[in-house]
């Protein structure tokens, strides 16, 4: 554990250089809030309370700030999801794996989000969260059931996590930080 730690450490402080802004969206409970706590601090509650609007938290290391816009996944908040995902270096669509019932909506939210011509081009990653829980989809089936491989006109990539537990966050953070060298060069 110490290792991993260390590893996550280190990640995160790379992540911390760059300048960048993500947005995350997915249907409610599907761990965004979690999943900011994660990337900013490794903390993990079972106690959450869902996000009402949105929340942007800026995370400041050194002279470098980042800024997360974590929106709520309630049917009533996802009209502002585009609004929020507008300019962004990323986006990061957060799909509960374990509640299987859900991922057909989860499916329509995202491709009807991608079909914003605003959003066209911005990199895409799927986060398929609580993967601690037995009866988390796979990977391939998440892909399958997201339709991920529809979507041609972005880079799109698929990760698997559990917040709780802390799988895969590295990766999470590993891919941020390749991105956020592209987002650079686009703020102006
Ligand atoms: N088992 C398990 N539970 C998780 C994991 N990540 C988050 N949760 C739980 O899922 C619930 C919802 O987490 P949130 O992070 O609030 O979800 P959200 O996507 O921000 O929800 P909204 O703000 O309503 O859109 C909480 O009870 C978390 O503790 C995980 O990796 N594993
Ligand atoms: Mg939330």
């Amino acid at each position: 554990m110490g290792l991993l730690d260390s590893l996550l450490n280190w990640l995160r402080s790379l992540f911390f250089k760059q300048e960048m802004e993500l947005s995350l969206v997915g249907l409610q409970n599907a761990g965004k809030t979690s999943l900011v706590n994660s990337i900013a601090t490794g903390g993990y509650s079972e106690d959450m309370i869902p996000t009402v609007g949105f929340n942007m938290r800026k995370v400041t290391k050194g002279n470098v700030t980042i800024k997360l816009w974590d929106l709520g996944g309630q049917r009533r908040f996802r009209t502002m999801w585009e609004r929020y995902c507008r300019g962004v270096t990323a986006i990061l669509y957060v799909v509960d794996a374990a509640d299987r019932d859900s991922v057909p909506i989860s499916r329509s939210e995202l491709h009807d989000l991608l079909t914003k011509p605003s959003l066209s081009g911005i990199p895409l990653l799927v986060v398929g969260n609580k993967i601690d829980k037995s009866e988390a989809l796979s990977k391939q089936a998440l892909v399958d059931q997201l339709g991920l491989e529809s979507i041609a006109d972005r880079e799109v990539c698929c990760y698997m996590i559990s917040c709780k537990d802390s799988i895969n966050i590295g990766m999470v953070i590993d891919w941020l930080i390749k991105h956020s060298k592209t987002a650079n060069s686009t703020v102006v």
